[in-house]
């Protein structure tokens, strides 16, 4: 079947909610929420594909746009290809050009509207930030909640917290601190045995290569009550976090880390022509800085996880 490449828009309001419309009953999933957009056309490109469908369907003009996420779906009836963009600034006031209603909804709300089975990474990546904070290793506790308050203090909401060095007893104590101090600010997930997980009530789980590995052959499924992601650096490794259902992953080494100098760096091609089959967000890790930002989101990924690159030093 031939696949319908769609330009499919994340439209950013006041405060980054989000404008989402009504899909007509009697289309190709009629009668759910969708993401503003439809069909590129022979010899146009995906922007221009955008700004057209935006202006015919809202009456609005596109100012600034920048990638979000690919989606390759297969319906029964039909295999799409949607590119979402993010909409950051546009010009006039949104109307259901086509009598669809309306609505601007905060993105954590978006999880509450029926959109097509498709939707479902784009949904996350629409509440996800282009920016996932990694702490450092090698500061104690009491620097580290400090970092935390002055990265959450420069914008930042996605955090991970690994302190290997911890003691078990002293990585809950920190982990508890620094959840409070992210509360209502920022999301916190863990890294850590699996079965503390049951501990932190508000916390997501960040998965090591390893343990996605091993929960693989899992019976039981693991879920957090917060996000989950897995960190991830070769195509087996994107395929099992996309079985297990984790909502994001890590992509890395992109360059030359310090880190882990051992690892042979996938580059950005290797990076880009990973995330062309993979269909959720993924924060490309490894030698980046925030200088990195758009050239990550050109290569297909939701934005750029960093230690040292973010931690505010
Ligand atoms: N616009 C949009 N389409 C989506 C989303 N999710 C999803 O599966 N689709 C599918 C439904 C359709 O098969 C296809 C988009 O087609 P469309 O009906 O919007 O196309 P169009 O605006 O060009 O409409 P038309 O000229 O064919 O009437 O992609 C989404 O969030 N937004
Ligand atoms: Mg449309």
């Amino acid at each position: 079947m031939k696949r319908v490449h769609v330009a499919a828009a994340v439209i950013r309001g006041a405060e980054g909610r989000v404008l989402i419309a009504k899909r007509p009953e009697a289309v190709h999933q009629g009668g759910l929420w969708e993401f503003p957009g439809g069909k590129v056309e022979f010899g146009e490109t995906v922007r221009d594909a955008l700004v057209r469908e935006l202006r015919e369907e809202l009456a609005i003009e596109v100012s600034a746009a920048r990638r979000l996420i690919q989606i390759r779906h297969d319906y029964p009836d039909k295999h799409v290809l949607l590119d979402v963009w993010e909409v950051t600034r546009f010009e006039g006031e949104p109307q259901g050009a086509e009598g669809q209603p309306l609505a601007w909804v905060a993105p954590d709300e978006l999880p509450g509207y029926a959109f097509p089975a498709a939707n479902q990474p784009i949904i996350t990546a629409a509440r996800l930030p282009d920016r996932y904070l990694i702490t450092p290793d090698d500061v104690f506790p009491d620097a580290l909640l400090a970092g935390v308050d002055r990265a959450l203090e420069q914008g930042i909401t996605l955090i991970q917290l690994r302190a290997p060095a911890l003691s078990a007893a002293d990585y809950r104590e920190l982990a508890s601190e620094v959840l409070e101090h992210c509360a209502g600010r920022a999301k916190l997930l863990l890294k850590g045995p699996l079965d503390w997980c049951d501990d932190f009530s508000g916390a997501g789980w960040h998965l090591t290569a390893r343990q996605l590995k091993a929960l693989a052959g899992c019976e039981e499924r693991f879920r957090p009550p917060g996000w989950l992601a897995a960190s991830c650096h070769d195509a087996e490794e994107l395929a099992l976090a996309d079985r297990l259902g984790v909502d994001f992953v890590t992509l890395s080494p992109v360059s030359l880390t310090l880190s882990h100098p051992e690892a042979t760096p996938l580059g950005w091609s290797g990076a880009a022509q990973l995330l062309a089959g993979f269909n959720k967000p993924a924060y490309l890790l490894g030698g980046l800085t925030l200088a990195d930002t758009e050239q990550a989101r050109e290569a297909g990924a939701q934005g750029l996880a960093a230690i040292r690159g973010l931690w505010p030093g």
